[in-house]
Order: structure tokens, then C-alpha cells, then sequence
């Protein structure tokens, strides 16, 4: 129980609000927590002790938990996002009062969050979004921060936020007030799509090294260390690095080829690429490494599949020295288009919405603390910084030079990967989305003309103004009299 009151609440102890709490309270706010399940207080009031007697206080009771948070009282809910949080608001609104402030910590749909502000807004209670990520570890030293809604909710805990949040020594805490309505959750579900794709590709240059290069686990656990030594350096390459080093300790060989080969997924990825297509924002790579997840999680099918297919044979003869150099450019290249992708949400959304929206505060809020954080944000960041109009980080000079100097590299991998029969549906997606992007005149009139011969729909011309019919049949018909 508080002797005082404290300065926020979190409900909702699993991973994230656990370390959520032990993060703020040892950066010296006393924290109030509560969970459904009265177990989980227990237990974070004993890490809390455990970890230094960092000052978080436990309530069995929503009456007790609100009652203990100095006013206007600020709530940080960290539950599975949907219902349980409705259910969660529901459990403490009867002891909330006006201007108290309610910050959901989930990966929440936007409007849902929206919805939420609205409602509050209608009881006299201020609402965030708020997008977490870091999973535990970033959680527990500090995440990358992206609340959305009331700014003056945002205000009431700036100075929590700005010290929970991962610290950045050259740009500052990992933490900015995005914008309003539901913006902070819309930002953190661009942030977990990119996520994807950066997972999809990083497991598709894995795949290639194995399958293609016949490279062991051993020797690719020592090239993902090298390349977190460089450009690629960033978490994800981090964990992978470290995932291949790690042995089976219920058998033998490597733990990584005794996980099942089967994605699980949550809504993110699916809401991103049903944004990008309402919003017109082409986002292949993205979209690939989404279908990637739905594919593999066919396993029964794909089991049968291989026995049709076992007959068939791929292979082609590869050097190793030159194929990891190789699948390191592509994995880079690949990844400039990722980013594209994700990045070019934003503005999309941000004129839909009036949100004013700022990608290089976003790139920069994820150069730590989240799951994508890594040198390469810094980049981004920088290209925003030098154009903040920016429409594709493809055209910056600076992406565009190592675009230029690693495109040739993306093409040998696709290949290599073709020609032995490895699916790289992300990287393929990426060459393709790339060769699309910087060629000035594509394919595409046929299509246009293909719709004006059967359906009338007109076209435009290279070389007059206005709106153009052919009476395509007409012509064939008079052609082949
Ligand atoms: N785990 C991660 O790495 C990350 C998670 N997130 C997001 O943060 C949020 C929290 O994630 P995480 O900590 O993993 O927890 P989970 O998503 O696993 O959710 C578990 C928590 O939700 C509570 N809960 C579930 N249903 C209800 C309900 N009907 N009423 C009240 N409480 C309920 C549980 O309470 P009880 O103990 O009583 O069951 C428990 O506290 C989620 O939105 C998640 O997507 C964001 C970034 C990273
Ligand atoms: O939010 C996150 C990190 O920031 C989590 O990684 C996210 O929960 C993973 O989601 P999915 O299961 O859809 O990959």
C-alpha cells in the first residue's frame, strides 16, 4: 500500500506492463499496479523489491489502485489489445473523475483508439494511444515511445515519458508527441509492418545462405555478427545472430532447426497492408512478408506438397565468400525499400487524417528501444531532416548512391535463390518494387490500353493533353479485312 500517492498507475502485468512499472518506478516515480489477476501485483511488487526496492505499490482492487494515484491521475494500460481493454476501462472508469487520463500502452487499431477518445472525451477524461515497443528487455530499460491523442494528457506526463523512454545520446529520449486521434497507434502499427519486413528478409538472406551457400548455423551465427558490425548493425541482426549460436538443449544440433516452421501473427501487418491499399501507397515487400506468414502457416499442406514435389530438383553451384558479400547488399538494398514502403504511410495518412504527422521525428523515436532500432534509422532520419518533403527514401541522393551500388547484388541473390528453389519473397518483392519505382516508363499503357479496347475507359497519351478513345476493335477488325 502507498504511503503517498504515487504518480501513475499501470493495469495490466503481463511482459509489458510488469517492466513498464519497474522502468518507471526506477526512474524515481512512484508507481501504483493492478491486474486482473491478483497474482501478477504479487509478483511485480516482489521483482520491484527484488530489483532494489524500487518504489511500485500493488492493489488486489480497482477502488484502491485509483485511489492511490495523485490527481489528475494518469493510468497506463498495458493489456491485449481489443476487449480485455474496454473490460479494463470499464473495471476502473467508476473510479475515475474529470481530467484523469487513461493512456493505452497496446498495439491497438487506430479508430478503436479513436473511439475511445471520444468516449472519454464525452466523461471529461483525457485519452492517449500510445505504441510500445521493445518487447521486455525494452520495456524493462526503456522502450520507443509513441503516444497519440490529447496533447494535454501528453504534457501531464512528458517528464515520466521522456526519462522511461530509451535515451539516444545524439538525438535525445526515444519519445515524441506524435499527433492527434489515434495517430500514436497508427505509428506504432507502420513501426511493427516494417518490423515484418525486416524479419522476412533477414530470414530470406538466412535461407539463402543455408540452402544456396550450404553455410552451417555455426558459420551463419559468425556472419550476422560481422554484419552487426556495420551498416546492418541493429537488433533484429543482433537476436539473429545470437539465435544461430544457440544449441538444442532437449537434443541435439542447433534449438533454431527444432522451431517449428510456423509464424505466429497479431493484426499488425494485416491492418498495415489494408492501410496501404485504401491509401494507394504501394507496399510489396510488406504485403510479401505478411503472405509469407499466412503461407507457412499451411504446414500440413505444404508437408503434402513436398511429397508431390519431392521429385523435383534445384541447385546451382555458388561461392561462398561471394554469396554471403552478396546476400549482404541484397539484405541492405531490400531493406531501403522496406522503409520506403513503411515510411510513405505516413504522409498518406498524415493528409487523410490532418495529422501533421513528422517521418523524421518517427524514424528518429525508433533509432533505439524498438524492436527495428539499428544504425539504419539514423539514416532515415537524416533524409527526412535534409527534405522533409521527401516522397520516397529511394530518391534520396544518399539511399540512392547505395541503392546504385547494391541493386546489381539484390539481382544475383533473387537468382541464386530461383535457381535453387528458395523462396525470397520479400527480397523479390523489393527488386521488383525498386525497378517499378525507377524506371521512367513502365509497361503499364498496355494494361491502359487493354482496358480502353474492352471497356472504353480511355487513356491519356505521352503526347497531347486530355482524354483518349480507340475503337481498338474496329481498327483490328479493318486491319485484318
Ligand atoms: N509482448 C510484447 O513483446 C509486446 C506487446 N505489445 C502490446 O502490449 C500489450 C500488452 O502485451 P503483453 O504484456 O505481452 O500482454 P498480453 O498481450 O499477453 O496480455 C496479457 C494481459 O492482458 C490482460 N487481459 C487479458 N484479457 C483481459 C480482460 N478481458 N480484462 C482485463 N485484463 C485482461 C491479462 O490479465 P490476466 O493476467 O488477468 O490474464 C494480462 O495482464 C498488447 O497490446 C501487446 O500487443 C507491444 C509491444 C511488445
Ligand atoms: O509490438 C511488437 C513489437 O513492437 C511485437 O513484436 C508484436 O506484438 C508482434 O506482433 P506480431 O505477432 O503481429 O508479429
Amino acid at each position: 500500500m502507498a504511503a503517498t500517492s504515487t504518480r501513475i498507475g499501470v493495469a495490466g502485468l503481463a511482459v509489458m506492463g510488469k517492466n513498464m512499472a519497474l522502468n518507471i518506478a526506477e526512474k524515481g516515480f512512484p508507481v501504483s499496479v493492478y491486474n486482473r489477476t491478483a497474482s501478477k501485483v504479487d509478483d511485480t511488487v516482489q521483482r520491484a523489491k527484488a530489483e532494489g526496492n524500487l518504489p511500485v505499490y500493488g492493489f488486489h482492487d480497482p477502488k484502491s489502485f485509483i485511489n492511490s494515484i495523485q490527481k489528475p491521475r494518469v493510468v497506463l494500460i498495458l493489456v491485449k489489445a481489443g476487449a480485455p481493454v474496454d473490460d479494463t476501462i470499464n473495471t476502473l472508469l467508476p473510479f475515475m473523475e474529470t481530467g484523469d487520463c487513461i493512456i493505452d500502452g497496446g498495439n491497438e487499431w487506430y479508430e478503436t483508439t479513436e473511439r475511445r477518445q471520444k468516449a472519454m472525451a464525452e466523461l471529461g477524461l483525457l485519452y492517449l494511444g500510445m505504441g510500445v515497443s521493445g518487447g521486455e528487455e525494452g520495456a524493462r530499460n526503456g522502450p520507443s515511445l509513441m503516444p497519440g491523442g490529447s496533447i494535454d494528457a501528453y504534457k501531464n506526463i512528458e517528464d515520466i515519458l521522456l526519462k522511461v523512454a530509451a535515451q539516444v545520446s545524439d538525438s535525445g529520449p526515444c519519445v515524441t508527441y506524435v499527433g492527434e486521434g489515434g495517430s500514436g497507434h497508427f505509428v506504432k502499427m507502420v513501426h511493427n509492418a516494417v518490423e515484418y519486413g525486416d524479419m522476412q528478409l533477414i530470414t530470406e538472406a538466412s535461407d539463402v545462405l543455408k540452402s544456396a551457400g550450404k553455410l552451417s548455423n555455426q558459420e551463419i551465427h559468425e556472419v550476422f555478427s560481422e554484419w552487426n558490425r556495420g551498416e546492418l548493425r541493429s537488433y533484429l541482426i543482433e537476436i539473429t545472430a545470437h539465435i544461430f549460436g544457440v544449441k538444442d538443449d532437449k537434443g541435439k544440433g542447433y534449438l533454431v532447426d527444432k522451431v517449428l516452421d510456423k509464424t505466429s501473427l497479431k493484426d499488425n501487418g494485416r491492418w498495415f497492408v489494408q492501410q496501404a491499399a485504401e491509401l494507394s501507397v504501394s507496399a510489396p515487400t510488406i504485403a510479401a512478408s505478411l503472405d509469407a506468414r499466412y503461407l507457412c502457416g499451411l504446414k500440413g499442406e505444404r508437408v503434402e506438397a513436398a511429397k508431390v514435389y519431392q521429385s523435383a530438383e534445384f541447385g546451382e553451384e555458388v561461392n561462398k565468400e561471394k554469396l554471403i558479400n552478396d546476400v549482404k547488399q541484397a539484405l541492405y538494398a531490400s531493406k531501403i525499400c522496406n522503409y520506403a514502403q513503411g515510411m510513405n504511410l505516413i504522409p498518406a495518412k498524415s493528409v487523410e487524417k490532418g495529422w501533421s504527422l513528422k517521418p523524421r521525428e518517427i524514424a528518429r523515436i525508433w533509432k533505439a528501444g524498438c524492436v527495428v532500432q539499428g544504425v539504419f534509422l539514423e539514416r532515415v532520419r537524416k533524409a527526412y531532416d535534409t527534405n522533409p518533403d521527401l516522397v520516397n527514401l529511394l530518391v534520396d541522393p544518399e539511399f540512392a548512391k547505395e541503392m546504385m551500388q547494391r541493386q546489381s547484388a539484390l539481382r544475383r541473390v533473387v537468382c541464386v535463390a530461383i535457381n535453387c528453389g528458395v523462396s525470397t519473397p520479400g527480397m523479390s518483392a523489393s527488386l521488383a518494387y525498386f525497378d517499378s519505382y525507377r524506371r521512367e516508363r513502365v509497361a503499364t499503357s498496355l494494361v491502359q490500353a487493354q482496358l480502353d479496347y474492352f471497356g472504353a475507359h480511355t487513356y491519356e497519351r505521352i503526347d497531347t493533353e486530355g482524354s483518349f478513345h480507340t475503337d481498338w476493335i474496329k481498327i483490328v477488325k479493318r486491319m485484318n479485312e
